[in-house]
């Protein structure tokens, strides 16, 4: 089955400050992201990864190009079309989920539905019960964010990203605060979201990471110099992976 293009980029550029201090940060990047794809973006510090990310997602404005979501080009979308866009079909998960400190993890998980939807409370509320399970915090429902670990947060947050709904997850750096062994929970988590149909979009330093995802594409100064497929993940032969993503980047000097 053709799967649909969900997130195109054409030539997008980009840049921060001005004059002297003027920055291009993205220099003609093209990306296509299809509905229910697992991919990966890697490239070494400053190259603009995040700032993609950012574009893809309508969170920054572009200066050149187009992006396109779902057949919407982003930039003919008011502030606020953009936030309804954002909250409606993506999802955001960050190295470290920002939650409220004053509030337990089941309302912490709720808060952004119940602003939007207020009268369904008790839908909302089931909804993110059943995540909890889903990812294995179910428990820690009243608990305070200060009573969970690195982990555990993270799983909160990706709770809070999925309660949309979303077509797609954008994680940036999704298991960079945590130790080995939560990071690989994270992303059996992410594979078992982006199995059941959710395209995932990562950010990642770690080989170990993108060598668990299907399209990795490695930026360069802004641009997009390079691409892999691997195959679906299976659990075996991570290191073989690896192996074929580092040999790319030795390859091309990154
Ligand atoms: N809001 C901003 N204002 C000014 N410069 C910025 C801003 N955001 C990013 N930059 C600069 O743009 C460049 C690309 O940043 P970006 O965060 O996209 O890179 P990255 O590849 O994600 O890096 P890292 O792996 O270190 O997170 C960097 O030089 C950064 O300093």
């Amino acid at each position: 089955m053709e799967m649909k293009k969900m997130i195109t980029g054409i030539n997008i550029t980009k840049h921060y400050g001005s004059g002297d201090d003027k920055r291009n940060v993205l220099g003609g990047v093209s990306i296509e992201i299809k509905e229910g794809e697992f991919v990966s973006v890697m490239g070494p510090s400053g190259s603009g990864k995040s700032t993609l990310m950012f574009a893809l997602s309508g969170m920054e404005r572009i200066d050149g190009g187009r992006v396109t979501f779902d057949g919407r080009d982003l930039g003919t979308l008011a502030e606020n079309e953009l936030a309804d866009l954002r909250r409606t079909g993506m999802g955001f998960v960050f190295q470290q989920p920002t939650l409220m400190k004053n509030l337990n993890i089941l309302d912490n998980i709720i808060l952004p539905s119940m602003r939007d939807n207020r009268r369904n409370a008790a839908g909302i509320t089931e909804k993110a019960r059943q995540l909890m399970q889903k990812v294995g915090i179910a428990e820690l429902a009243q608990r305070d964010i200060t009573q969970a670990s690195g982990g555990q947060l993270q799983r909160a947050g990706i709770c809070r990203a999925l309660m949309s709904s979303p077509g797609i997850i954008f994680a940036d750096e999704p298991t960079g605060a945590l130790n080995q062994a939560a990071a690989q929970g994270i992303m059996n988590l992410l594979s078992e979201i982006n199995a059941e149909g959710t395209a995932v979009m990562l950010v990642t330093h770690d080989a170990t990471i993108a060598a668990r995802t299907e399209r990795i594409m490695f930026m360069c100064d802004g641009r997009i110099v390079s691409e892999m497929r691997l195959p679906k993940y299976s659990g075996k032969d991570i290191e073989g992976r690896v192996e074929k993503i580092t040999a790319k980047m030795r390859e091309i000097g990154i």
